[in-house]
């Protein structure tokens, strides 16, 4: 009984065989043999068939003051230190990173720090570029199948860095309102794509979230795939707080995270914190942890079944569940069967079969980097 390969099957049953055979063609044959095999053995139907603002220092120190308004000592030392950043030139990203430390914990898998314990990985200007470069790296790097984002020091991340980043944020060039205005979208846009880079990167990126995770982090993991947290971690949709509404992803992205609409509104209209077993009961985490050494163990582990999977599988299904959440149940299955009509000719698909036939790890199987 033959249940796939069939065409190329049959043609080469009529054809002359050639004398000498590439060994992608000895491969295929073996694989064909073994699906015929496993198929007349017993029928699988699954087999093959997958930002004038007032430019002012009183603005910009009570923008400050707001954040930091139960540690006045913060306070003193972030108003001079804006001060100082608003007469200070854009630093370039350009170079190495200053803002992620990025390694290769194991094949395959990429590692994604945020990188400024001493600031409490406050998301500085250099972040907000540097994760847009890094992002995009990773998505062409066809040697990188998962990332793994974390943060270094005490906490994820105390967000969008106050000092260096507010001279940027509420002082937009131009001559009158209207450019200004028209500047300013184009800061927001900008900042927009530092965590889009994420959802836009084909790789599932997972990430692990220690103690706190707040305003920008919120819309950095929310654009991530899996989230995981430790017992001790709390999330904080602080932006009206400091006097502005979410712009960068968390208020279009939470809605799709967490069930409750009613909780979405609650924590972005109050600001509340939100600790991790409450965001395990809504869905914001999937997992929580003791610590984050067992976070972080856990977070590679699960990169490294990702990783052991089909990439054309693997990325295949981001994209179509990303595309799916932004469209009707009949769109996200027209888009689906165009996807596969192409993507399930792959190889992979046999030597995954295969394997799972053969009761053999994935990880054994030699899939071609994508
Ligand atoms: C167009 C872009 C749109 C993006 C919008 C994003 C908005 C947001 O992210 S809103 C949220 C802004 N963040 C905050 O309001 C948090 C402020 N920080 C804190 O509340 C505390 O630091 C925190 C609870 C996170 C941690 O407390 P901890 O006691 O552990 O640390 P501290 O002693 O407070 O801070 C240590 C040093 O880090 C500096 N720092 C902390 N947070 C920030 C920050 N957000 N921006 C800049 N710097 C920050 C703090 O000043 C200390 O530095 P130093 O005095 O030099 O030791």
């Amino acid at each position: 009984m033959r249940l796939t390969g069939g065409r190329r099957h049959r043609a080469e049953d009529t054809a002359p065989r050639p004398q000498t055979r590439r060994p992608e063609e000895e491969e295929e044959e073996e694989l064909l043999e073994v699906q015929l095999e496993v198929s007349s053995a017993r029928p699988r139907p699954w087999l093959p068939t997958r930002q004038d603002f007032i430019s002012r220092r009183a603005m910009l120190s009570s923008f400050v003051r707001s954040a930091f308004r139960t540690k006045p000592g913060v306070c003193q030392t972030a108003v001079r230190a804006m001060s100082a950043s608003t007469s200070s030139a854009s630093a370039s990203a350009a170079g190495p990173f200053t803002s992620l430390a990025v390694s290769r914990p194991a094949d395959a898998i990429v590692h994604v720090q945020l990188n400024r314990p001493e600031k409490r990985n406050a998301m500085n200007r250099a972040f907000w570029s540097e994760m847009v470069t890094c992002f995009n790296q990773i998505a062409e790097d066809s040697a990188c199948r998962v990332v793994v984002v974390s943060g270094a020091g005490k906490i994820f991340t105390a967000g969008i860095d106050l000092m260096d980043m507010a001279s940027d944020v509420l002082q937009p060039e131009g001559d009158d309102t209207a450019r200004n205005a028209w500047n300013m979208r184009k800061i927001i846009t900008k900042y927009q794509e530092t965590f889009s880079v994420i959802e836009k990167c084909p790789k599932p990126v997972v990430v692990g979230v220690h103690s706190a995770c707040v305003g920008g982090g919120v819309d950095l993991i929310t654009a991530c795939d899996i989230r995981l947290c430790t017992q001790d971690a709390w999330f904080q949709v602080k932006e009206v707080d400091i006097g502005l509404a979410a712009d960068v992803g968390t208020l279009q992205r939470l809605p799709k995270v967490i069930g409750s609409r009613s909780l979405v509104n609650e924590l972005a209209l109050t600001a509340r914190k939100l600790y991790a077993d409450e965001a395990k009961s809504c869905g914001l985490v999937s997992r929580v942890f003791a610590d984050k050494e067992a976070m972080m163990a856990a977070a590679l582990e699960m990169a490294g079944e990702i990783a052991s999977r089909s990439p054309v599988a693997v990325q295949g299904t981001k994209i179509n569940l990303i595309y799916s959440r932004d469209h009707s149940v009949a769109e996200g299955l027209d888009y689906m069967a165009t996807w596969n009509m192409s993507m399930l000719q792959t190889q992979d698909v046999m030597k995954s079969a295969q394997a799972s036939m053969e009761k053999k790890s994935l990880k054994t199987v030699p899939y071609s980097k994508l």
